[in-house]
């Protein structure tokens, strides 16, 4: 190194002396000035270098190569410069001026590098990307804050450190020697986290290499957001989905009001289509006046069952408007329409099943009715006329003989067979009570009368058949109405006066004999020729015995059906058998007498025998002799006195005719069985 003396300690050869032992450009020896205060002079001491106030002496003691003249004096330049050594250099002190300041601009630059690199960190520290550098040297010259959260390694420790001894699995090293740049590539770090990093080598602008950089992101947290984006993405569509399935109309707006969805029910009930709605704002949307989801958004509070009317059709609608409130800000509005004249239509479907449901009470049909009898032949044929026509009909016949069974299967052989069957037993009904279940009553028309009144059977009845079973019956005053009512085909209500029309078919019922009725007064006669103008007359069972073995089968079939049995007929001897009595309560107490036959046979029996039947019979023939025949004209007393009779002759015959048994049986005495017989008029031949 070349050695050098500095000829002046003022400003500017303080500041070369400074600049050459920070450079270590030149070895300084010595320093000279006259004036040992010189700012230089104190500086040099404390540097242990040689300090003269002569020049001449520093060149006679020391081997100078350089000398830098800094007085600014030019007498002194040129005394050094005539008498200095010939291979001695000499810088004018004008020279050392221009160093100075040139370092003072490179103190500037310093200062603004020092700056800018502050300014790059904090740009680099502020980056997502996680970045790290480092030199020719692999030590690390950038490690920003992104890469210190990534990587969870302290920037202060990280910072001129090896990057093997900070990340023994860094890759930095090997682009640094391959100068090949590598992108996007995955690395797993060994805190467990994935990132995607690029990594280039760096070159200065003569093309010499510098370092290495890796730019870097955290693959994990992006999977993770990922993963969140997907997860909405598939509740957005199931949503979606469910929205556009559903069949109530569905529409949302933003919070400015304007459409942002509606579903294909929506444009089936409102009859808007989407370009229709959205965007569009919805100021008046479905209906007159203000939009409820206008209203929605201004009150921020719900709406529910709003009822208007919605569509080209004015269908009947519900609708439910709701605020969308995401973190306390309003986002918009959801309404749900509800098509309730759809419920209504529905209602009507129930109404309409349920009335084939009831239908269900008139539940026989004409393929119900057994009997190829001549008689019965005839009865059906007139009933399955009558079913054609909408005409009121009578029929008759002795009690159990099937007036029922024809009134169903009138009803449900008729045009009116899915409204309803209404039967009316009119000897059950009290006559207080038969108005107000017949024809209705408003409401207050008499103390307990229910409120807003109530339908009558004839209302009841309405578009369909009612049965006025046992029609006889009835009172004299409630002919006159039930008259009023076959005529005028209306009725009114008790304690109203507003006619109401009906439309019911009348199939009455009687075992009565009305013509006797009407001679005694206790039957209208217009009434009656109301009724009969289509009389159906039901014969006896003893009149049409050949009936017997095909309503037989059909009988047991029903009861096995009742009884859970497997008889499987009865044997034409005992059919024969049966053919023999007069069945006085018909069909019904044929039906009787076999269903007690079934009960009492084994469960190994198949067929109804006549062993089975003539304990049966003899049974019936005392419970015959025994009973009377209930008339509705009987009256109690006579009813008595008709059983007394019977019981007294039968009693008589089973002792022929010894009174003193017979009365000593009936438990009477011997005189009031003569008393008896005499009223009863029971025949002198058994009175011996
Ligand atoms: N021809 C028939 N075929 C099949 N079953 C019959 C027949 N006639 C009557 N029945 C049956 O006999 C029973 C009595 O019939 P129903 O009640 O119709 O007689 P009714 O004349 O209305 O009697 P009442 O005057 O006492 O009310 C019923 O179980 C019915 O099904």
């Amino acid at each position: 190194m070349r050695t050098c003396m500095i000829v002046g300690a003022g400003k500017g050869g303080q500041a070369l002396l400074n600049i050459l032992r920070e450079t270590n450009m030149m070895n300084v020896i010595a320093i000279v000035d006259c004036n040992l205060d010189a700012p230089g002079i104190q500086i040099a001491r404390e540097a242990g270098i040689a300090v003269y106030s002569d020049w001449k002496v520093v060149l006679t003691r020391f081997e100078i190569d350089v000398i830098i003249e800094a007085t600014g004096n030019e007498a002194v330049f040129e005394e050094i410069r005539d008498k200095r050594e010939k291979h001695t250099v000499l810088i004018p002190g004008s020279v050392a001026n221009i160093v100075l300041n040139l370092i003072e601009e490179k103190e500037i630059l310093i200062d603004t590098l020092q700056h800018q690199s502050k300014q790059q960190e904090i740009i680099l520290d502020s980056t997502h990307d996680g970045m790290i550098a480092i030199n020719v040297d692999e030590e690390v010259t950038l490690f920003n804050r992104s890469a210190e959260k990534i990587t969870g390694i302290r920037k202060a420790q990280a910072r001129g450190k090896l990057i093997g001894s900070l990340m023994a699995s860094s890759m930095l090293p090997r682009v640094l020697s391959s100068g090949q740049p590598e992108v996007n590539q995955e690395q797993l770090l060994p805190n467990g986290r994935k990132i995607i990093t690029t990594r280039i080598p760096m070159f200065d602008e003569e093309g010499k290499r510098i370092g290495a950089l890796a730019v870097f992101k955290d693959m994990t947290a992006i999977e993770e957001m990922a993963q969140e984006v997907t997860n909405l993405k598939s509740i957005q569509s199931m949503l979606e989905a469910i929205i556009q399935s559903s069949d109530e109309a569905i529409s949302v707006v933003d919070g400015d009001g304007k459409g942002l969805m509606i579903n294909p029910a929506y444009t089936r009930l409102t009859g808007l289509e989407r370009d229709e709605v959205i965007g569009k704002p919805a100021t008046t949307d479905i209906s007159e006046g203000e939009s409820m989801h206008m209203r929605v958004l201004r009150t921020r509070k719900p709406v529910r069952g709003a009822q208007m009317k919605v569509g080209p059709s004015k269908r009947e609608v519900v609708v439910n408007v709701s605020p969308v409130i995401v973190d306390g800000r309003l986002k918009g509005s959801v309404g749900v329409i509800h098509d309730i004249s759809e419920l209504h239509s529905l209602n009507n479907q129930l109404q309409r099943a349920r009335q084939i449901i009831r239908t269900l009470e008139a539940k026989y049909s004409f393929e119900d009715i057994i009997g190829n009898s001549e008689e019965m032949t005839f009865s059906i044929q007139q009933a399955k006329l009558a079913a054609s026509t909408p005409a009121t009909v009578l029929l008759r016949g002795e009690s159990g003989t099937g007036k029922e069974l024809f009134a169903h299967a009138i009803h449900n052989a008729s045009d009116r067979k899915y409204n309803k069957f209404v039967r009316v037993n009119c000897a059950a009904i009290s006559e207080s009570l038969f108005e107000s279940e017949l024809f209705g009553y408003e409401e207050g028309a008499f103390s307990g009368a229910k409120q807003g009144g109530k339908r009558g059977l004839f209302e009841e009845a309405n578009g369909g058949s009612i049965f006025l079973d046992e029609i006889g019956e009835i009172s004299l005053t409630t002919q006159v109405k039930l008259l009023r009512v076959l005529q005028e085909r209306e009725i009114v209500r008790v304690g109203g006066s507003k006619p109401i029309s009906i439309n019911v078919r009348v199939i009455a019922a009687t075992n009565a004999k009305l013509e006797k009725r009407i001679m005694d007064g206790s039957f209208r006669e217009d009434l009656y020729y109301r009724l009969n103008r289509l009389p159906i007359q039901i014969a006896p069972l003893k009149q049409r015995k050949e009936d017997i073995a095909a309503l037989a089968n059909h009988l047991i079939t029903k009861i096995n059906q009742d009884y859970g049995r497997n008889v499987e007929g009865i044997t034409p001897a005992a059919a024969e058998y049966l053919k023999e009595y007069d069945w006085p309560g018909n069909v019904r107490e044929f039906e009787n007498v076999l269903g007690r036959i079934v009960i009492h046979m084994d469960s190994s029996e198949s067929m109804i025998d006549l062993a089975h039947i003539p304990s049966l019979l003899s049974e019936q023939k005392d419970a015959e002799i025994l009973s009377v025949e209930r008339t509705p004209e009987k009256t109690l007393s006579q009813l008595v006195d008709e059983f007394e009779k019977k019981t007294i002759s039968q009693t008589l015959e089973l002792y022929d005719g010894n009174k003193t048994a017979t009365a000593r049986a009936l438990g009477v005495s011997l005189r009031n069985l003569y008393y008896k017989m005499e009223k009863h008029d029971i025949e002198k031949s058994s009175m011996q």
